[in-house]
């Protein structure tokens, strides 16, 4: 892999940089759209500066959520420009589209030293196309644009996607220093963890999360479930789980997974309540209910404090611990308490000399939205999908690629 020091003279060169700036977003008193933690910008600006010190012109790239490749306002990239020209101290153009006219014209622009930014990268079908083919002639209008790559974007390097993958394979391309720094504190953890070693898995990405399980459960000692995940599992034990998140054709690998964890002596810690909701909504009525009596017209919206208790007594001895997804959905203060609690765990284990690693945008958002600081961690990763497939031991393509040129 070459590090950006080996793409040798970058003065007045075109270089298009991948960045993970995936934000949470949501609407302010005006009703636009207000960036909620800008974490992932402030982790992709030390490799933007220093291209843009070193004489290139920037060409930044990344997505916005899930939009289904076709622009849509809702998803566009233009209040992260605007957040990323405040937080680098410089303007940054936004091109309002991704390889057309207003990319060709603005990168054509640019000055050296200049940072442009390019719309949602997902508003074209080819970035996330299952076919090669597809892939390819999107990755190449977005090389078309540059003259090297820079994969900065660890949140999305277990991603086999055009701007991730097809396009390092056009480019003279290198590793950004956030992945190199990303990876570096992963390896500390598949190489020999201090044990006994956690993981805890919540949030919504049920079915991307539920499929790296059966690796964790050849490497950490204790597996904690929170969050959407939780209510597969329950599932999976024969329990009833109202309008619950489900992922009713993952139920039977579910409970393969609980087999195999009891063959091999791992602890698979599931709540034992939650707090039941009639709707996904801060206004709904909810109570906290046993995980065997959760009703049919509810669904399970955070831990209850019964679970905060028991998964901070199965951290407390720990002294390796990754946590990726919230326990609930804390963006609404009914369902915050399990996730709050679950940050407050970690942080005894890193004051007790432990290393704590939280990964994901929205697990990352969620400690700084509860008032933790980043300082309470080992180390925030900018990744949770990515950072859960390096832990188990996978090939992510878009590091793979990168040993390749
Ligand atoms: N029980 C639940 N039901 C529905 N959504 C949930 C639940 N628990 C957590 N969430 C949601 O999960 C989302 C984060 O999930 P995810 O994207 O997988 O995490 P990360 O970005 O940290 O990898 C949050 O927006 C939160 O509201
Ligand atoms: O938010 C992200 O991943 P994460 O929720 O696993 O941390 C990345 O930006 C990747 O987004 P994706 O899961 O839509 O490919």
């Amino acid at each position: 892999m070459k590090s950006i020091a080996e793409l040798g003279d970058l003065r007045g060169k075109r270089v298009l940089v991948r960045s993970d700036l995936n934000v949470p977003l949501e609407a302010d008193a005006e009703g636009s759209p207000a960036i909620t933690d800008d974490g992932r910008i402030r982790a992709s600006v030390p490799t933007i500066t220093a291209l843009a010190e070193a004489g290139a012109r920037v060409i930044v790239c990344a997505h916005l959520g899930r939009p289904k490749g076709a622009p849509e306002e809702k998803y566009s990239l233009a209040p992260v420009a605007a957040r990323l020209g405040e937080l680098l101290g410089r303007d940054v153009a936004f091109a309002t589209d991704t390889v057309g006219d207003s990319a060709r014209a603005t990168v054509a622009a640019a000055q050296d030293g200049d940072v442009v930014l390019l719309e949602n990268l997902r508003f074209n079908a080819g970035e996330t196309a299952k076919s090669a083919d597809a892939r390819a002639e999107f990755a190449g209008r977005l090389a078309g644009l540059a003259e090297a790559f820079v994969s900065d974007g660890f949140g999305v390097v277990h991603r086999e996607q055009a701007s991730v993958f097809d396009v390092a394979r056009l480019l003279p391309s290198a590793v950004g220093g956030l992945v190199e720094t990303e990876v570096g504190v992963l390896r500390r953890l598949t190489t020999d963890p201090e044990r006994p070693y956690a993981v805890v898995l919540g949030g919504a990405k049920v079915s991307d999360k539920l499929a790296v399980i059966d690796n964790l459960i050849r490497t950490a000692d204790r597996l904690l479930i929170g969050g959407g995940m939780v209510f597969t599992f329950l599932k999976a034990q024969g329990h009833e789980v109202g309008t619950s998140l489900l992922e009713q054709d993952q139920v039977e690998a579910v409970a393969g997974y609980l087999e195999l964890a009891k063959e091999r002596g791992v602890e698979i810690v599931l709540p034992v309540d939650v707090v039941a909701a009639t709707a996904f909504s801060a206004d709904a009525e909810h109570e906290v209910v046993g995980v065997d009596a959760i009703p049919a017209d509810r669904m399970g919206l955070d831990i209850g404090p019964r679970s905060s208790e028991l998964f901070a007594e199965k951290l407390r001895d720990c002294r390796t611990v990754f946590w990726n997804g919230p326990m609930g959905a804390f963006e609404m203060a009914p369902y915050a308490a399990g996730t709050k609690a679950l940050a407050a765990a970690l942080v005894d284990i890193t004051s007790g000399g432990g290393l704590t690693v939280v990964g994901g945008g929205d697990s990352a958002a969620a400690v700084r939205q509860l008032g933790f600081t980043d300082d309470q961690f080992g180390h925030i990763s900018t990744g949770g999908g990515a950072s859960l497939e390096y832990l188990e031991g996978k090939d992510l393509p878009g590091l793979t690629v990168l040993d390749e040129s």
